[in-house]
């Protein structure tokens, strides 16, 4: 029986996250992945070497991109020896790609790996209908000039016209904005608050700009050297001027400012034994120790389709034996304010922890001096898959710079998903 070995969080590198149709208008998620591969290589001196697996994904991906983390790979500096694939868990793909890796390496099967994530909101695929796939597929098929023009004939005007992807869930027709609006409405969530929390996320990320923090994490690419939504200089006062964009009427709350920006972007993160890292001159920034997913049935309306952390966090915390207190730093992702805000509310809410959660007493308050103190998503953007990346290479660089502590990872995901981990140093 194979022993379990401790997975260290190596280091971190990214790509400013750019806004939609802006700097990255015209890099593909193979372009952005690579750039964040490579630097990483560069500030690890991995330079020709291999590892064990490199893990990584988008949400969005063209359908040429079949085998894209293993031809990032081929491209990058990394050995061509470099095993690698695709995964995907909509926004939970970065996360759920460091807990493979360091699964692995916690069984022994390899000692060290690369777990990334990536997404463009600029180059979106663009699907052709059922039916024109279907004529395409028959011309193909067709031997002669008579079949070929036959199989033409069944084309109709209607059939060409492209499918744009949509941001909604496909079970509801709804976009994930609009699901966030009704869980704010039935938790009484605030503009107020949500503003606060945004304004918060801004302030926080242009800190740690400022005091350097993000200098060992990023890597500039195409000249952008900061993550293009942050607004430094965003006040509540501007915010609180903003048009609602989901929700209806009086009861809406949710607008360009407290929900994320569209956003191009990737992150890799570097996860080893504590033994593959001396080898290598590299030291661990923190340990990858429990993780867990969950999920909610959104579609019947039995729970908001973000709120599935909210059940995923409490599963690991009691495997864990900790408390929601027993933390030094949250990180949760900031798909909307309003998301963030309303599980909070719901590990505060008696009823809520008894009736869905099954436990005795609430899981109480989460102290929110501690909460995304390096800005989160709001700020920073969200490209989909590579925003896990984000979020555990700076909470390990946050608990190395801290000399040790523990921190909670909770993400949302797409098709009411939620994965989260904990961080300890
Ligand atoms: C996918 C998963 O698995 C799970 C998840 O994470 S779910 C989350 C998925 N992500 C999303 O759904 C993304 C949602 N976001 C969007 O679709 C769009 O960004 C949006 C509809 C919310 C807004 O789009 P938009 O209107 O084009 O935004 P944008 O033009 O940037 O901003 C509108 C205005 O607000 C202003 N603004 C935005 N943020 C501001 C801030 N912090 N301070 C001051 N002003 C701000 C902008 O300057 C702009 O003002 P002007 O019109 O005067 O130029």
């Amino acid at each position: 029986m194979t022993e379990i070995r401790k997975v260290a969080v190596v280091a971190g590198n990214r790509i400013p996250f750019a806004r939609q149709d802006k700097t990255y208008r015209h890099a593909s998620n193979s372009d952005m992945l690579t750039a964040a591969l490579n630097g990483l290589v560069d500030r690890t001196g991995l330079g020709g070497q291999e590892v064990g697996e490199v893990v990584a994904g988008a949400v969005l991906k063209h359908a040429r991109d079949w085998n894209m983390v293993r031809e990032v790979v081929l491209g990058s500096k990394l050995a061509a020896t470099t095993p690698a694939y695709d995964i995907q868990q909509a926004c939970g793909t970065g996360l759920e790609a460091a807990i493979l890796v360091g699964n692995k390496i916690a069984l022994g099967q390899i000692d060290a790996g690369i777990a990334g994530g990536v997404d463009t909101a600029s180059d979106a695929p663009i699907a052709v209908s059922n039916e024109l796939r279907n004529v395409l597929l028959d011309l193909n098929r067709a031997k002669s000039l008579q079949e070929r023009l036959k199989v033409l004939t069944h084309l109709r005007p209607k059939d060409i016209v492209p499918e744009i992807p949509r941001n909604a869930e496909p079970r509801t027709g709804k976009s994930m904005g609009d699901h966030a609006a009704l869980t704010a409405l039935e938790w009484g969530i605030t503009r107020e608050a949500q503003d606060e929390l945004a304004y918060n996320s801004h302030i926080n990320l242009a800190k740690s700009y400022d005091r350097g923090f993000q200098d060992s994490l990023i890597t500039p690419y195409l000249g952008l050297e900061k993550d293009q939504n942050l607004r430094a200089d965003t006040t509540l006062e501007k915010l609180a001027k903003l048009k609602t964009v989901y929700g209806k009427g009086e009861t809406a709350t949710m607008t360009a400012g407290n929900s994320t920006p569209l956003t191009d972007g990737a992150s890799t993160v570097l996860l080893s034994t504590d033994e593959w890292a001396a080898d290598h001159g590299l030291r661990p920034l923190a340990y990858l120790t429990h993780s867990q997913t969950a999920a909610v049935d959104y579609v019947k309306g039995a729970e908001g389709l973000l709120m599935a952390p909210a059940y995923a966090v409490p599963r690991m915390l009691q495997r864990a034996g900790l408390t929601l207190q027993d933390f030094d730093y949250y990180e949760i992702h900031e798909a909307f304010a309003s998301q963030v805000l309303s599980t909070l509310k719901a590990w505060e809410d008696p009823i809520f922890c008894k009736e869905r959660l099954g436990l005795d007493a609430p899981l109480g308050e989460v102290d929110r001096a501690k909460l995304n103190v390096n800005g989160s998503s709001l700020a920073a953007g969200h490209p989909f898959a590579a925003t896990g990346g984000r979020i555990v290479a700076a909470l390990a660089k946050q608990l190395d710079e801290n000399g040790g502590g523990r921190g909670l990872i909770s993400i949302c995901a797409a098709g009411g998903q939620g994965v989260v981990a904990i961080l300890e140093k």
